[in-house]
């Protein structure tokens, strides 16, 4: 689905992503792993076109997207949720989940304009189906609130549903549990279970161990922005590579 190609980022002359290289399989869920300040964020603002890659190939399928601006990754069908969450807090839950699918709305706008109760048609249908993302996230209740109303973890699953509810071909999951308690963690798993059973394929950033290794069917790990390590979680997790680099650490600091 997606393959990187040696992928390198500088940020004022220091790397943050030096040669990067791996694939994300089609139906599978693929997690980044390593310490703080390894590269995970800006590998994932550089796939979405967030940030800019400085050289390497990012191809999708097999076109490469590394020089498209974010709205382009966008209508690809690339979706990203975001490490602080990015929710429109006087907006209605659902509105917020409207916005994930203006980019293919915008497409036919123009189309639409000539024919009114088409456009009308439209709508209802785009709120029709941001109401059945809701519903998958356990949010159809609220979904006329305001978004800066909800609990924290309720705005997660927003984002997540913001990001699922246009087919995308490719999610990228950045902290999805961050900053939850063990309950909700637990339901944002059973989603990302849920979505990989109807065929989703996710990139996942996540320092959560537990949920790497519960969900993930390949885990990759970035130290120092440099790939160095892949391969099934038991593989990755009993590497010494790995535990001297990131999970050993962990361990020493939990
Ligand atoms: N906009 C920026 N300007 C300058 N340096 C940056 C910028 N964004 C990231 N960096 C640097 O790039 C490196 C990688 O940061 P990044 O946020 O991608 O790491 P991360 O693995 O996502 O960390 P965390 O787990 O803490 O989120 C770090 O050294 C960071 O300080």
């Amino acid at each position: 689905m997606l393959l990187l190609k040696n992928v390198s980022k500088w940020f004022g002359g220091l790397p943050a992503l030096q040669d990067v290289s791996f694939g994300v399989p089609r139906g599978r869920i693929t997690a980044l792993i390593g310490p703080n300040g390894a590269g995970k964020s800006t590998l994932i603002n550089c796939i979405s076109g967030v940030d800019t890659t400085a050289s390497g190939q990012i191809l999708l399928e097999t076109r490469p997207i590394e020089r498209l601006p974010a709205h382009g990754i966008a209508d690809l069908g690339v979706a990203r949720t975001f490490q602080n969450l990015k929710l429109f807090a006087r907006l209605s839950v659902l509105d917020n989940v409207l916005t994930g699918l203006t980019v293919a709305a915008e497409r036919s706008f123009f189309r639409s304009m000539l024919r009114l109760p088409a456009l009308r048609t439209q709508e209802r249908q785009l709120r029709l189906k941001a109401l059945e993302a809701l519903d998958d996230f356990g949010l159809a209740e609220k979904a006329n609130w305001p978004a800066g109303a909800l609990s924290y973890g309720e705005k997660k699953r927003v984002e997540m549903a913001r990001a699922f509810v246009g087919d995308p071909r490719l999610v990228l999951l950045d902290e999805p549990v961050a900053g939850l308690n063990a309950d909700e963690t637990a339901r944002i798993a059973r989603h990302i279970r849920q979505k990989r059973g109807a065929g989703h394929t996710m990139l996942l950033v996540e320092h959560d161990m537990e949920l790497v290794m519960d969900v993930a069917d390949q885990v990759v790990v970035l130290d120092s922005g440099r790939c160095i390590a892949g391969g099934s979680p038991e593989a990755v997790r009993s590497n010494p590579l790995v535990l001297d680099a990131y999970l050993g650490r962990m361990e020493a600091t939990a």
